[in-house]
């Protein structure tokens, strides 16, 4: 009996067991399944009454049947297809709300901002921030016609079309705006505004409430957005600077023409590394995933510059180096020249001096009468030529030796440079030859100057072994002729030369 009594004490205690753990077990996934139900509620009929069928069943402690669980999985899948072409609806009503308002928004300005709108929505994201950010710009760009014409009770014929015609559209966009505030990450304190959002949309969007539904959604998305503001816009600043840094640098670079190719690749670079953060800013929704992905692409964009910078360095060395060559090569060949300058200049005095007078050769003679001919020619200014002979020389050589005669020869020079003006020009023509070109002088200006010399030649007194000797020079003298050539020139003094031996020496004749 004891034993019958234990048995279904036992038998109790196990029902209740099996019963508590069935409810432990079942009740979550039964909670869970209907808070689903009710998340889902509204993305499409035939996924609500799936969901419906499967909640019930749970409720009544039935397991789902394989049934009802395939169709909601059916209609979970074509959830996303459905989303798809929600969307797609949706883009395509905002287009038409754009045209519409087009037609009948005619100032520039509205224009401009419809331009800019169409803009924003290209590519189409589909998220909801921008869709409510468009949704919010068009009621208040369409403010004024409903003003203008809802208050008179005229409606226009444009907008009362899209209100009878698309009735579907706003039915659309309320379920749009449903999503977007589902998929919002809500604070608690804001939770009553949104519960209380989303009933006012559930109730039906038209078009009269859109606008302050949308102004409402856009105060909430903004309220949640500022949690992170200030410390967003606080890094987009810091990005902002580096942003400027950068292209003021590379701004600098561009002024250099051989760095040109380097600053296309550094200025490309940074094109991309700019537009894929531009591209993430659009795009994320998540601020620290967005942060990362910035940080990564100034990150490149910093390594980038500093490898430019380093080339443009290691550059710049090269080039300063070079440079230091190039003058140091410059200052050589500079040195160089002028010492060939000195050599050829010594080399031309050289050729053009006899080396025993020290006064100008022949050849140096052959080129003054040359320029002085010249200078005749141009200017018909009269200049006359001496050729001057040492009086039996030969005499001196045989008597006293060729040093002697040498030593005579470098006195005569002596003698006729200090007896001639400075504007003379005095040579040794050859052997005991000498010659004066007086430029300036006619004949008879000159017969005075070359008695002078010859005077001064025949008064010096040279002493060979203590003897006195006496040295005289003839002199043949002519002035230039209108027909004359420089042959003709020098013969004629030279046989007025020959003449002045003829007749005595110690004298001068006019030829
Ligand atoms: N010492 C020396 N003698 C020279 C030089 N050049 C020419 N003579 C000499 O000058 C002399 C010229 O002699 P000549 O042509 O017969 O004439 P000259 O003795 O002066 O007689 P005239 O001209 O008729 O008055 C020769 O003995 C040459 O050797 C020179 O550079 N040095």
């Amino acid at each position: 009996m004891e034993q019958d009594d234990w048995k279904e004490r036992y038998k109790s205690l196990s029902d209740q067991m099996d019963e508590l753990q069935t409810q432990f077990e079942d009740q979550p996934l039964q909670h869970l399944l209907c808070q689903m139900t009710v998340a889902l509620d509204g993305q499409s009929a035939q996924l609500d009454h799936a969901l419906n069928l499967l909640c019930t069943q749970l409720k009544n402690n039935q397991p789902g049947s394989p049934k009802v669980i395939q169709l909601v999985e059916k209609q979970l899948r074509g959830l996303d297809i459905e989303q798809q072409q929600q969307q797609e609806a949706l883009l395509l009503g905002l287009r038409k709300w754009i045209y519409q308002l087009r037609l009948n928004l005619t100032a520039e300005a509205a224009d401009q901002r419809l331009k800019g709108i169409e803009g924003e929505m290209t590519p189409f994201s589909g998220q909801l921030a921008v869709i409510a950010k468009v949704v919010n710009e068009l009621v208040e760009l369409q403010g004024p016609l409903l003003a203008d014409d809802f208050n008179q009770g005229h409606h226009h014929a444009a907008l009362d079309g899209i209100a009878q015609e698309d009735e579907a559209l706003l039915q659309k966009i309320g379920s749009e705006l449903l999503s977007l505030i589902a998929g919002l990450n809500i604070p608690p304190g804001d939770m009553s505004l949104a519960r209380e959002l989303v009933s006012r949309i559930e109730e039906g969007v038209t078009l009269n409430g859109l606008s302050s539904i949308v102004q409402d959604l856009v105060g909430l998305v903004s309220r949640f957005n500022a949690y992170n503001g200030a410390e967003f816009e606080n890094y987009l600043q810091n990005l902002t600077g580096h942003l400027v840094e950068v292209q003021a640098y590379v701004k600098a670079g561009q002024t250099d023409e051989l760095a040109a190719d380097e600053v296309v690749l550094l200025t490309n670079g940074i094109q991309k590394d700019v537009q894929s953060i531009q591209t993430v800013m659009q795009e994320s929704n998540d601020l620290q995933q967005l942060k990362s992905h910035v940080s990564s692409q100034l990150l490149n964009i910093v390594k980038s510059v500093d490898l430019f910078k380093e080339k443009e360095e290691r550059r710049e060395q090269r080039l300063y180096e070079r440079y230091l060559q190039l003058q140091r090569r410059f200052e050589q060949m500079e040195e160089q020249t002028h010492q060939m300058k000195v050599h050829i200049e010594s080399e031309r005095h050289k050729a053009l001096t006899d080396s025993l007078t020290s006064l100008p050769n022949r050849a140096g003679y052959d080129e003054q009468l040359h320029a002085e001919f010249e200078r005749w020619k141009r200017y018909g200014q009269p200049f006359s030529l001496a050729v001057a002979d040492l009086d039996l020389f030969k005499r001196i050589n045989d008597t006293y030796g060729h040093q002697a005669g040498d030593k005579v020869l470098r006195l005569i020079a002596n003698i006729l440079t200090k007896q001639s003006r400075s504007t003379d020009f005095v040579a040794r023509y050859g052997g005991e030859e000498f010659v004066i070109l007086m430029p300036g002088t006619t004949a008879k200006q000159a017969m005075i100057a070359v008695d002078k010399v010859r005077q001064a030649v025949a008064q010096s007194p040279f002493n060979f072994h203590g003897d006195p000797v006496q040295i005289t020079l003839s002199l043949g003298l002519t002035e230039v002729q209108p027909e004359d050539a420089i042959d003709s020139l020098f013969n004629r003094a030279d046989k007025a030369l020959y003449e002045a031996k003829r007749l005595g020496r110690n004298r001068i004749e006019l030829g």
